[in-house]
C-alpha cells in the first residue's frame, strides 16, 4: 500500500472533520454572541469563518472520499490478483475459495476505510479538540479527554470479540447450488437444506447476541457523549458564547469518535482475514529475481505421504525426473497417482527427500517450474479468456487461439465460464483446464487423467496433440497405458507403492 497516499488521505479526512468541528463551535459562538447584540463588526470574522468552514468541510469531504478510496482500491486490486494467483494451484473447497477471494479481500478494504483511517482521524480530531478546549478551560479539556478515552478506547476494546466464521455457510451454500441435481435425484436435499438451516440459525443467534451487545455499547457511547458535554459545559467557567462553542465542539468531536466501537468490531474480523491472506500468500511466495536459474530436475527419494486419519497414500517412492523425461503413472483407483502429482506440485506434506535441481523442494518457487491439469482444478467464474490468461497473463490472441486449437477448445473466449465452469459442458471445462496447462508451458507438465471425461477417440486425439507440443518434462497419470506410448518410464502404483517400473517405451495399443 502506498503509505504517502494513505497519510495524505488521513490528513484530508482529519481536515474535513476538524472543519466540521470548528464550524459547529464557531456557529454556536456566533449565535450566542449575536444574542448579546454587539456591533456587527465584532461578528464579521465569525460570519466569514462559518461560510468558509462550511465550504471547506464539503470540499475536504469530497477530497477525502477520492483519496481514501483511490489508495484502497489500488491496493485491493493488486491484493485480489495475488490471492487469485495463489489460489489457482491450491486445493481449497469451493466455499473456502469464495470466502478467501471475496470476504477476505473485502476485509482488507475495510481495514483501511472503516478501521485505520477512522481511528487515525479520531485520534487527530480528539487531540486537537482537547488542545483547543484547554485554551477555554483546563477542567473542560480534562472532562473532554476523559470522555473521549471512554468512547474512543474503552468501548471499542469491549466491542472486540472474535466473530463467527461464515466459511461453513459458504460451503453449504456452494454445495447446495453446485450439487442440487444430485441432491434432488437422490432425495437428499431435505437433510442438506436442514444442515444449512442449522448453520444459518447458529449464525443468526450469534449475530443477535453481537447486535444486542453492540447496541448496548452504542447507547453507552451516546450517554458518555451527553455526560461529557454536560461536564464540559459546567466546568467551562467562561462567557456564554465560549461555553456554547466548547460544548458544541465536544458533541461534534464525539461524532468522530463514537463510530470506533463499530470499527473495533470490524477490526477483529479484518485481522482474522488478514492472517488468512498472509498465510495464503506466504505459502506461495512471489518469485524473487535473485533466485538461481533452474531447469526443473525433480528427485524424490523414499517419499511417503499420509493424509490425517488415513492409510498411507504414498510409501517410499523414488523418482528421478531429469529435464525432458516423460513418465507415466498407472494404477488402480486410490493407488496414489494424484497424490504423487500433488507432491511434485508441493501440495502435500510428505516425508523423505524431495529436491529440485539439488535444492529442497520447499526452497523453490514451484509455480513457474511445474504446473498442469489436475483432476480437481478450479475454473473461475469469469470469461474463458480470463481463465486462460491466468496461466500466462501476457498471452497474445494468437497464443490463446493456438492453445485452444491444440486442445480442440471451440468456445467463444468471451463466454462466461460460470461458477467452477458450470456454464461449459464437462468436456469443454476439461479442455479449458488443458488449454490453460498448454498456455502455461511449464518446464515440468503434470497431467492427471486429463481426458477422462471426453469420448475415447476425441480424448486420445486431444491428449496426443497436447503431448506433441510439450517440450519439457511430462508426468501423466492415466488409467489407459496406451496414452503412454513413447514415454521414457512407466510406474505402476498400488496402495501407494511403486510395484513395477517399465523403463522401456511401451508399444502403442493396437
Ligand atoms: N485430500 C485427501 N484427504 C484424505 N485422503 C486422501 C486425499 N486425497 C487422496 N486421499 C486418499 O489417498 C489415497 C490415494 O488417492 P489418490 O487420489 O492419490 O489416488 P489415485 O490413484 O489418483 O486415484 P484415482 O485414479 O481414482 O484418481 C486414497 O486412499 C485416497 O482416498
Amino acid at each position: 500500500m502506498n503509505l504517502t497516499r494513505l497519510i495524505r488521505a488521513a490528513l484530508i479526512a482529519a481536515g474535513a472533520e476538524l472543519a466540521g468541528l470548528a464550524l459547529m463551535a464557531t456557529a454556536a459562538w456566533l449565535l450566542l454572541r449575536a444574542a448579546e447584540q454587539p456591533p456587527l463588526a465584532a461578528l464579521t470574522v465569525a460570519i466569514v469563518a462559518v461560510r468558509t468552514l462550511a465550504l471547506l468541510r464539503g470540499g475536504l469531504r469530497y477530497a477525502e472520499r477520492l483519496t481514501g478510496h483511490e489508495v484502497v482500491l489500488r491496493y485491493v486490486s493488486v491484493l485480489r490478483t495475488r490471492v487469485y494467483r495463489s489460489l489457482v494451484p491450491q486445493r481449497y473447497s469451493s466455499g473456502d475459495l469464495v470466502d478467501r477471494l471475496v470476504s477476505d479481500v473485502d476485509a482488507a478494504q475495510d481495514a483501511v476505510l472503516r478501521c485505520l483511517l477512522p481511528a487515525a482521524v479520531a485520534g487527530l480530531v480528539g487531540v486537537t479538540a482537547v488542545a483547543a478546549t484547554s485554551f477555554a478551560s483546563i477542567g473542560s479539556a480534562l472532562a473532554l479527554l476523559g470522555g473521549l478515552l471512554v468512547a474512543g478506547v474503552v468501548l471499542p476494546l469491549c466491542a472486540m470479540r472474535t466473530p463467527a466464521r461464515r466459511t461453513d455457510l459458504a460451503n453449504h451454500t456452494v454445495e447446495l447450488i453446485t450439487g442440487r441435481r444430485e441432491l434432488i435425484a437422490y432425495d437428499a436435499h431435505a437433510p442438506a437444506l436442514a444442515a444449512a438451516h442449522e448453520v444459518v440459525e447458529a449464525l443468526a443467534r450469534r449475530d443477535r447476541t453481537v447486535s444486542a451487545r453492540n447496541s448496548f455499547l452504542s447507547a453507552l457511547g451516546i450517554l458518555t457523549q451527553l455526560g461529557t458535554a454536560v461536564a464540559v459545559c459546567l466546568l467551562a467557567g467562561a462567557s456564554a458564547p465560549v461555553t456554547a462553542a466548547v460544548t458544541l465542539g465536544t458533541i461534534t468531536a464525539f461524532e468522530v469518535v463514537l463510530p470506533l466501537t463499530a470499527a473495533a468490531q470490524r477490526w477483529v474480523e479484518v485481522r482474522e482475514s488478514a492472517t488468512r491472506i498472509r498465510t495464503l500468500l506466504a505459502g506461495r511466495p512471489a518469485p524473487r529475481a535473485a533466485k538461481p536459474v533452474t531447469t526443473g530436475h525433480f528427485r524424490l527419494e523414499k517419499v511417503s505421504v499420509q493424509y490425517p486419519g488415513r492409510a498411507p497414500a504414498l510409501v517410499d517412492v523414488d523418482l528421478d525426473l531429469p529435464p525432458g523425461k516423460r513418465v507415466g503413472l498407472v494404477g488402480p483407483s486410490g493407488s496414489g497417482k494424484s497424490t504423487l502429482l500433488h507432491t511434485l506440485l508441493g501440495l502435500t506434506d510428505p516425508t523423505g527427500w524431495l529436491t529440485v535441481d539439488g535444492h529442497p523442494l520447499e526452497d523453490r518457487d514451484l509455480p513457474p517450474l511445474i504446473s498442469g491439469a489436475l483432476a480437481d482444478a478450479h475454473v473461475f467464474h469469469t470469461t474463458v479468456r480470463e481463465n486462460l490468461l491466468l496461466a500466462r497473463p501476457n498471452a497474445t490472441e494468437d497464443d490463446l487461439r493456438s492453445a485452444c486449437e491444440v486442445t480442440d477448445l471451440d468456445v467463444d473466449l468471451d463466454r462466461d465460464a460460470g461458477p467452477d465452469g458450470d456454464a461449459l459442458s464437462g468436456g469443454q471445462r476439461q479442455r479449458l483446464i488443458l488449454a490453460r496447462a498448454v498456455l502455461a508451458a511449464p518446464p515440468v507438465l503434470v497431467l492427471d487423467e486429463p481426458v477422462e471425461g471426453l469420448d475415447t477417440a476425441h480424448g486420445d486425439a486431444v491428449l496426443a496433440a497436447v503431448l506433441a507440443q510439450a517440450t519439457g518434462t511430462v508426468v501423466l497419470a492415466t488409467h489407459r497405458p496406451e496414452h503412454l506410448a513413447g514415454f521414457d518410464e512407466v510406474l505402476y502404483l498400488d496402495e501407494g507403492r511403486i510395484v513395477r517400473r517399465e523403463a522401456t517405451k511401451p508399444a502403442t495399443a493396437a
